[in-house]
């Protein structure tokens, strides 16, 4: 820990995915306002490893808080503070956060790591090239569910 009064990340309940880290400062965001906001947390993740900093759900339906970045991404060989891109997506109420403060979880997952070559071509898949709502969206005409009116 960079700062001896910051908790270290904690998992709130046994089996939680995510870390919460916590901002060292008092932050106010105004609407539509981001900010870079210390954690307090340095680490040394094993090769192979990698920290995810993914929004809080709670603070994201409630306040409209979420990370600019999300999931930001902690490589491995990073030293440095952990830091935390906020912004407040809400359109008219400023969000108050006091050192201390719950404000992002840190997954760790592993990671491969890819070679990337050139090819000529690649192996055929049922999907091929099809993206970008092929399947379907939402409402008439896109081909998925149409939800009831109300
Ligand atoms: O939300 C984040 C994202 C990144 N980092 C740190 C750890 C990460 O290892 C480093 C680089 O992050 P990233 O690769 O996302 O940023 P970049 O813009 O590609 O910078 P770089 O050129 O340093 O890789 O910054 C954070 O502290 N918080
Ligand atoms: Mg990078």
């Amino acid at each position: 820990m960079l700062d001896d009064g910051i908790e270290p990340p904690s998992y709130a309940l046994p089996g939680d995915a995510g870390a919460d880290l916590r901002t060292t400062e008092d932050v106010v965001l105004e609407p539509g306002a981001r900010a870079l906001v210390p954690t307090g947390v340095a680490l040394a993740l094993p090769e192979g490893f990698v920290g995810l900093v993914h929004p809080r759900s709670g603070l994201a339906v409630r306040h409209g808080l979420t990370l600019v970045n999300t999931p930001g991404t902690i490589d491995a060989g990073y030293r440095g503070e952990i830091k935390v891109p906020l912004l407040n997506t809400d359109r008219s109420e400023s969000i108050h956060l006091r050192r201390g403060d719950r404000i992002a979880q840190l997954v760790i997952q592993q990671v491969a790591q890819a070679e990337f070559v050139r090819v000529d071509e690649l192996p055929d898949s049922d999907r091929g090239a099809a993206g970008f709502g092929s399947t379907g969206g939402f409402g008439p005409g896109q081909g998925g569910s149409t939800p009831s009116s109300h």
